[in-house]
């Protein structure tokens, strides 16, 4: 019998949510398999918490920054984008609200990219995150035409 998948959130954080043009992403430290990789700051979902309450409490935890959470960026599967056979990501886009990040907790960089193809493509992601990158950059795009 399959087992749900656990529930991950992702947080895409944006220099702005109206007019965004940078994301920072984050290098994880661990596991030995995932340790260099770049991947959305975030985390699992704890029993009986709500997915946006989760993200901003790993937010807190893994950069020492409150959020505001933007919208949702849409994924194939209600759960998201399905990482692995084990677990599934909720991604919302987000912004800063107060201080600056840091990598307390799981990362050991943390970076601001240009919101573009190359920049975003020639950083090594977790590859499961790579069709949630064409998806963020698309939701950047739509808040862009939606504005002109
Ligand atoms: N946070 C995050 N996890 C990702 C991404 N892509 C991806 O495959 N994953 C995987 C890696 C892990 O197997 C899982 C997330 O677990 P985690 O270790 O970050 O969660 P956590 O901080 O709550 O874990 P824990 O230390 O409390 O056990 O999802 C991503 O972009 N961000």
């Amino acid at each position: 019998m399959e087992l749900p998948l656990k529930q991950i959130v992702g947080a895409a954080i944006v220099d702005s949510l109206s007019k965004p043009s940078e994301l920072l992403v984050a290098r994880r430290t661990a596991p030995e398999s995932l340790a260099g990789l770049w991947e959305f700051p975030g985390g699992k979902v704890e029993p009986g918490e709500g997915c946006e309450d989760a993200l901003l409490r790993e937010i807190r935890e893994e950069l020492g920054v409150d959020v505001e959470l933007g919208t949702e960026v849409p994924g194939p599967l209600e759960q998201g984008w399905q990482l692995n056979n084990a677990a599934a990501m909720r991604v919302w886009t987000a912004r800063i609200l107060d201080g600056t990040p840091r990598p307390l907790e799981d990362h050991d960089e943390l970076r601001w990219v240009p919101l573009r193809h190359a920049e975003l493509n020639a950083l090594p992601w977790i590859p499961a995150d790579l069709p949630i990158i064409m998806s963020v950059l698309e939701t950047v795009d739509q808040a862009d035409s939606a504005r002109s």
